[in-house]
Order: structure tokens, then sequence, then C-alpha cells
């Protein structure tokens, strides 16, 4: 797949975290932009984690201008989980094996094998994404319930490089991100819940000050959990959700 028109590519040997090295080239970007590292030694995960990035797997963050209030600009995690999604499908001939877990995470035969981070800097939002192409950590190093992480390379057997996985998720970014600033958030929330781990189960979401079990009914317009629960339909904007 040709490289996106407009987008800017720097590979990197080693970073602290892709995302903080997008902050610091902010002011010398023209446009958005994709920063790949074969390694990170300082990386983040959601909720104050951190994220493990042995050689091997994957680690990138797209940065870009800003344009939307906040709210919609979040949008862009479901938009690249399904890029992610799409390009897993693309690198290994098995969609089927891959599902979105609400808000951005991927699974991969019901392991966390991707993750994604938002943050906003300044006018500019930063995606970093990380996957677990050849290493996964240990079901001890994640929170007790989480999911499993897994790897590409231990479930499927493949053993996928990081370069030729970014064209891929560019080119499959750069579609969406296109679809998105025509056709707005529908079309992507459709194509998001057509692969929705769990979607109709009984599912738990956890924030910091609550926990709602119910029924995974749906993701709204504003990309808000709704779950049925004996007390009606709870929206919930955010929380980390349990199986
Ligand atoms: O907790 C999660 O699930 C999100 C993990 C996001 C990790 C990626 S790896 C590339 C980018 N750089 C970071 O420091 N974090 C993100």
């Amino acid at each position: 797949m040709p490289w996106p028109v407009g987008y800017g590519r720097f590979v990197f040997d080693s970073l602290d975290s892709t995302l903080s090295e997008a902050a610091r080239m902010l002011p010398t970007l023209q446009g958005p932009a994709w920063i790949l590292a074969h390694e990170q030694t300082a990386a983040r995960g959601r909720r104050g984690r951190d994220w493990s990035t042995p050689r091997g797997n994957f680690a990138a963050t797209l940065v870009m201008r800003r344009v939307e209030v906040p709210g919609v600009a979040a949008l862009r995690s479901f938009v690249a989980s399904l890029a992610l999604y799409r390009s897993f499908g693309a690198m290994t001939g098995q969609p089927d094996a891959f599902a979105l877990k609400w808000p951005n995470d991927v699974l991969l035969q019901g392991g966390k094998v991707a993750g994604i981070l938002l943050e906003s800097v300044g006018d500019h939002l930063t995606i970093g994404i990380g996957v677990n192409l050849r290493h996964a950590p240990g079901a001890h190093e994640v929170e007790a319930g989480a999911v499993t992480p897994v790897s590409v390379a231990g479930v499927l057997g493949l053993e996928l490089e990081a370069a030729p996985f970014l064209d891929v998720l560019a080119a499959e970014y750069a579609v969406l991100e296109s679809q998105f600033q025509t056709h707005g958030f529908a079309p992507i929330r459709r194509a998001w819940l057509a692969h929705a781990a769990r979607l109709g189960e009984v599912i738990t979401a956890r924030s910091m000050r609550d926990e709602t079990r119910g029924i995974f009914e749906d993701v709204d317009l504003q990309g808000s959990l709704v779950l049925a629960t004996p007390k009606g339909r709870v929206k919930i904007t955010a929380a980390d959700v349990f199986f």
C-alpha cells in the first residue's frame, strides 16, 4: 500500500516514548506525521500505567492538528482502533481472529494485542499506538481481571515487522480519517460496532469512582459506552471494561 499523501514518516531506533517525541517535534512539523520507534524506554499506557515496548513490538504515534472541539477529536481513538483492526486483517489474513474492545483496545483471540493512548498537546492531538507483534507482558504484569496480553507471534505464529506494519496502518488510517472528515463519526461507529467484542453480553465498566455492570448495548454518537442495567440505560464516557 502506498504511503498516504501529506503524512510525514519518522523512524527512530530507540526513544523514551513516541508520544513524548511527537510533542518535542511539534514545532518543526508541517502536517500530520507518524513517528515510529523500534524500542521505547519510558512508554506510557492509559490511566498512568506503564507500557512495555521491547524490540520487535510496534510503537508509533500519529500527531495532527486538532481542528474540532476536544470531544469530537477524541473520537479518533475509534478511527485509530478500526484502522488497526483492518491492518491486522490485511497483515495476517485472519480478520476474524481480531475484535475491538471499548474504548480502543484490539483483541486477538480474546487477549489484548494492541492499545491506544490519545493525548492533547496544545492544539494538536497525539494518538499513541502500541502493538504486541513479537512479545507480550505476562498476565501477572497487568491488573487483576484485565484481559490477558498476547502477541501476534505467540497466537498466530507470524513474525510481523514494525515498519511494514506502519505502512499498512498509515494507509488504512488515512482512508478512515478522510471518511471521518467527510461523513463524521456515524460510519466509523457502525464499522467499529460490527467488530466489537462482547456486544449484547454482560460486561463491567470500572472507573476511578464507580463500577457499572450491564449488557453492552451500544456505543453512541459521542463514543460513550451504553450499558443496559437493572436501573435503566447508563452511558459511560471513561472507564476500563472487564469481561
Ligand atoms: O494502555 C494502553 O492500552 C495504551 C497503550 C499505548 C502505548 C503506545 S506505544 C506508542 C505510544 N507511546 C507511548 O508512550 N505510549 C503509546
